[in-house]
């Protein structure tokens, strides 16, 4: 297990993230989410004792080291790179093998096979790296990782070099192998569709705080705040003007909002007439963005339709009701 304790970091003067907090348990992947740039990959650098410079706890297990005095060797931890940091000058079972210096040469070359064959790498063993695809470089980092059994396994943005296909299979392994071997992982990504689909629980940083730790369905359904509603879904802000004629109060700190997937648009009338001001075709839908007729507002709304032919040229009504609109902090 994994927890992380009044965590703050600076370079300089420059205070990067404050006063971060969340645990990883036995099993569990937890995803770092925020924008380029807000601290992601700095905290995974200090929970591998990378970044030794920092206030507040780590602990691993039992061990909980402040600062400075913990070297990375002791923290068991496998530590996959963004762009996955193997060594170009050796090969496929050399690179694996740098990691298990300690163990004699019979020992090293039957942890290398077994790893080799785990990671379906075997006929790639004496390649050089450059001579690999992403996906099968990709193996051979997380092999690497993991030579030493390590209990927790950081990555950062693992999957973002491997094209759509790739990552999907890639991205299922890789949770898998996280759950057979009861690891605790901490993910950093900047893609919500990744971080919802494979995280127990994920920690959105935003102004150098980490300003909400959930599991993924309370965060997509419970969003704390505008920034993490905006952040993981498309929505719309529902304009104070229609909330009005609905009935729903919000005070000055708070702002209404629906998932665009729950504002439907229909021939059927009511009193929310709308106006297509554009349309765009995205492949499964058509994203439509319009504006409420009878209402006053600046922003457009938008919303997905299957089949813009069965909408176009007609009289539209936007279908929502209050059961819809979420009422989250600004
Ligand atoms: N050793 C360092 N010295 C000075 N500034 C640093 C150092 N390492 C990181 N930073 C700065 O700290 C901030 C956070 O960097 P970090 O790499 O943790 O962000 P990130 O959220 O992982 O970004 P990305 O998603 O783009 O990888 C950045 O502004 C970066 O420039």
């Amino acid at each position: 297990m994994v927890s992380v304790n009044n965590f703050s970091i600076s370079f300089g003067d420059t205070k990067i993230v404050e006063n971060i907090n969340f645990e990883v348990q036995k099993g569990e992947i937890v995803t770092l989410l925020g924008k380029s740039g807000c601290g992601k990959t700095t905290i995974l650098r200090a929970i591998a004792g990378l970044q030794k410079e920092h206030d507040g706890e780590i602990c691993i297990g039992n061990t909980c080291v402040s600062s400075k005095d913990v070297y990375e060797k002791n923290r068991e931890v496998g530590y996959i790179f963004q762009d996955y940091a193997l060594f170009p000058h050796l090969n496929v079972e050399e690179n694996i093998a740098f990691a298990l210096d300690k163990l004699s040469k019979k020992d090293r070359e039957a942890k290398v096979q077994k790893l080799l064959n785990q990671f379906d790498i075997v006929d790639h063993r004496k390649k050089q790296i450059h001579q690999l695809s992403g996906g099968q470089q990709q193996r051979v980092a997380i092999a690497r990782a993991m030579a030493n059994n390590p209990k927790i396994l950081l990555l950062d943005e693992p999957f973002a070099n491997l094209d759509s296909q790739l990552r999907y299979k890639t991205k299922m392994w890789v949770k898998n192998l996280i759950k057979k071997y009861e690891l605790s992982a901490i993910l950093v990504t900047h893609d919500k569709k990744e971080a919802l689909s494979i995280s127990d629980k994920i920690g959105i940083i935003n102004n150098k705080k980490m300003i909400q730790f959930d599991t993924a369905k309370n965060m997509y359904n419970n969003p704390k705040n505008f920034y993490i509603a905006n952040f993981l879904s498309e929505i719309n802000i529902i304009p104070d003007t229609l909330l009005k004629d609905l009935d729903v109060k919000t005070n000055e700190n708070q702002i209404a909002i629906a998932y665009t997937k729950d504002c439907k648009l229909s021939t059927e009338n009511n009193s929310i007439e709308i106006e297509i001001i554009d349309y765009s075709y995205y492949g499964e839908n058509y994203e439509v963005i319009y504006k409420l007729k009878n209402f006053e507002h600046e922003q457009n709304l938008h919303s997905q339709v299957e089949n813009i032919e069965s909408i176009i040229d007609k009289t539209l009504f936007l279908n929502i009701s209050k059961d819809d609109i979420k009422i989250i902090e600004k």
